[in-house]
């Protein structure tokens, strides 16, 4: 389906990508112009939320566009809006010249392609994109530079796209750390249909599901079912409309997908008759009957294992989970914690005065206990110094725990 021939002939010639301005500071628009200004571009920043945007520039991903004040064009404009009002935003900024080449950032292609060729856009110089790294969260405060690290970045330029505009919006994408790969606009949509949409629609229902659960059930929740919901926490609104999008692939997938869970539903209710029909709910009772109950429940189970194998197998299809690129080492280091006020600013101090930076932290809260641990992302080199003066200050660390 897709390749990277298209990128890769783009790379035989790398434009240099020196201005680039961000329309619309969310989430991925300010992970673009982080890891942008990572790599010493001159990063111009707008949206319609001034909040978003001065929060933007706060997080040092770059200074405000004023287009009055613009004397040339910059070299890539990215549209980091919702999908429904890229064409317009684009048809806009073409018009006003903003740039010499324009991208943008949607998780579905052909719906804005079709309506950036009605609103008259220019074709020539808009290859859209889509970055594969996002996170469940919205907003500038949100973003992070490496969030596209090792992803791949779809471009699904029209036959009109100059080759100049394809070879520098590949370059912006390997300047975020991504692999740019061009494709068909409606193939693209139909992967994503199955590697992030659909996806995205099973987690929600899984999710949607805990509501039925009483507050006992909830407290038995380990880290299963909180990886299979983590991007069930994504934005409804922004999700419908990537969802009517591109309705009809993620329709198809999901018919599959109910089709699967509709077969291993009625496999496990017939279980559930044969060993009621063998007089004994667990199918364990010594006798013939039992015996043929299990032989019984044996070939009924069949669409179960089938279910089971070939999720296996697909789940072994993923390539490595950051495409082979060796994202930072950092090491855990566990502290229990006591769950009160100020807490983690004390903590956070002696790692300070410790001289030790800490690169990320999860909290992981004890049901029932005043208690709690708390994961320590920090550089293998700073486990020992951090331990040590954790300790010394009467904290109880876990070091390899
Ligand atoms: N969230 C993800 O994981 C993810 C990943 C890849 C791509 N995308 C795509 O990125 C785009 C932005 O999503 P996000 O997650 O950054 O959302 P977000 O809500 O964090 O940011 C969207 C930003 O667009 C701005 N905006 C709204 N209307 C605008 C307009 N007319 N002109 C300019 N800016 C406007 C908003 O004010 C907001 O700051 C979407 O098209 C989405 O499909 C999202
Ligand atoms: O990691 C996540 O939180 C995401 O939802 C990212 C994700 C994905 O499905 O992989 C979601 C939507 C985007 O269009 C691209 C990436």
């Amino acid at each position: 389906m897709g390749n990277s021939k298209g990128a890769d002939e783009a790379a035989d010639h790398r434009p240099p990508v020196r201005r680039v301005a961000v329309v619309g500071t969310g989430l991925i628009g300010t992970s673009i112009a982080l890891a942008l200004r990572d790599r010493g571009v001159d990063v111009l920043l707008s949206d319609p939320d001034a909040a978003s945007v001065r929060l933007a520039c706060d997080l040092g991903a770059g200074s405000v566009l004023d287009e009055s004040a613009q004397s040339r064009p910059v070299d890539i404009a990215v549209i980091a809006a919702p999908p429904a009002v890229i064409p317009a935003v684009l048809r806009g900024a073409q018009d006003r010249g903003l740039a010499h080449v324009y991208t943008d950032v949607a998780s579905v292609k052909a719906s804005v392609l079709t309506e950036a060729e009605r609103l008259g856009c220019d074709m020539a110089t808009f290859v859209p994109g889509h970055p594969m790294g996002g996170r469940e969260k919205h907003g500038p405060g949100a973003a992070r530079a490496d969030l596209f690290l090792g992803r791949s970045w779809a471009l699904c330029p029209t036959g009109k796209a100059g080759s100049e505009a394809v070879a520098a919006v590949a370059e912006l994408a390997r300047l975020c750390g991504a692999d740019p790969l061009v494709l068909e606009a409606e193939a693209h949509d139909r992967a994503v249909a199955l590697v992030s949409h659909a996806p995205h629609v099973a987690s929600s229902a899984v999710a949607a599901r805990l509501l039925s659960g009483d507050d006992t059930a909830l407290t038995l929740a380990g880290q299963g079912v909180r990886d299979v919901t983590r991007v069930a926490g994504g934005d409804p609104a922004m999700w419908t409309e990537i969802l009517t999008h591109n309705a009809v692939p993620v329709a198809d997938v999901l018919r599959g997908m109910a089709a699967d869970l509709a077969a291993t539903a009625d496999a496990l209710h017939a279980l559930g008759a044969v060993r009621e029909a063998a007089g004994d709910g667990d199918g364990h009772e010594a006798g013939t009957s039992a015996g043929a109950a299990d032989r019984a429940g044996d070939d009924v189970l069949e669409p179960v294992r089938d279910l089971l194998a070939r999720g296996r197998s697909g789940q072994e299809r993923l390539p490595g989970k950051h495409g082979g690129v060796k994202l930072p080492d950092y090491t855990v280091l566990p502290v229990v914690i006591p769950d009160e006020p100020g807490v983690l600013g004390r903590m956070f101090a002696v790692a300070a005065d410790a001289g030790v930076n800490i690169e990320d932290v999860r909290i992981e809260h004890t049901p029932g206990l005043p208690l709690g641990v708390a994961q320590l992302y920090v550089l293998p080199a700073a486990v020992d110094p951090l331990a040590r003066a954790l300790s010394d200050d009467g904290w109880s660390v876990h070091a390899g725990a």
